[in-house]
């Protein structure tokens, strides 16, 4: 058991998928996973172990933001010995030929959350990566299934809600979506020795109109579900 988790050991899979919506880690839980027991509701944070293909995966909810999900990600790799961790998160869509639904692999992440910076001091401006072999198995996987993502950098905003960004700049830099985690993800991989990769699907467009409802995304984004449990169990 640890302060965010009431879990004990041995509860988690070495590998797990991470969503920030704890209802999307039921949805998972509960239409791709077998054998499933919920391992966490700590503040609602949900968390699952079951099976696919016969291999042990988890799922954890993880909130809003590099700040929360630190948290469970800490508490995953310390305390219960987690390896792999695959994010399973939304985003905003940003580069032209990026669509609503499209799923994209994060092989870096810029961000404006001071956690790199704070890391490091100043000088040095961090680059947060995907672990290669996660993300190298995720492309190839989503291709077997007919579906080839879009692969490159995503800005990991420190605020949802920032109308002083320049979003159109990040995109001429050739940022292709936004969402809150992946910088975090990456940093914390490196920090604490696991291997870690953001999968995303687009849930609203940062140039266009077109959205998808709460109820879609959680529930609805099955590619990057399929892609990510595929990707968890590749090699064993
Ligand atoms: O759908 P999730 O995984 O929560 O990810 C995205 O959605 C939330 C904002 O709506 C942020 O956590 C952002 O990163
Ligand atoms: O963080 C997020 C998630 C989805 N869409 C956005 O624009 N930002």
């Amino acid at each position: 058991m640890s302060t965010h988790i009431g879990a004990n050991m041995g509860d988690y899979a070495d590998t797990v998928l991470l969503p920030g919506d704890p209802l999307r880690a039921k949805y998972i839980a509960e239409n791709f996973l077998t054998n499933v027991k919920q391992v966490n509701s700590v503040r609602n944070a949900f968390g699952y172990t079951g099976e696919y293909k016969g291999h042990r995966v988890s799922v954890q909810g993880s909130g809003m933001g590099i700040p929360s999900m630190s948290i469970y990600i800490n508490e995953l790799v310390k305390f219960f010995g987690v390896k792999t961790i695959i994010r399973v998160g939304s985003c905003g869509g940003m580069a032209p030929d990026v669509h609503l639904r499209d799923v994209l692999l994060a092989s870096g992440s810029t961000t404006d959350s001071a956690v790199t910076a704070n890391t490091f001091g100043p000088g040095i401006h961090y680059a947060p990566l995907a672990n290669f072999e996660l993300l190298d198995t995720a492309f190839h996987e989503a291709q077997k299934m007919g579906i080839t993502p879009k692969v490159g950098d995503i800005f990991a905003a420190d605020r949802f809600y920032n109308d002083e960004l320049d979003m159109k700049k990040l995109a001429d830099y050739g940022v292709i979506g936004t969402e809150m985690e992946s910088a975090g993800l990456y940093l914390l991989g490196a920090k604490l020795h696991f291997r870690a990769l953001s999968v995303l699907t687009v849930s609203d467009l940062i140039f266009g109109e077109e959205k998808t409802t709460a109820e879609e995304r959680e529930k609805t984004f099955n590619d990057m579900i399929n892609i990510s449990l595929a990707t968890a169990i590749a090699g064993k």
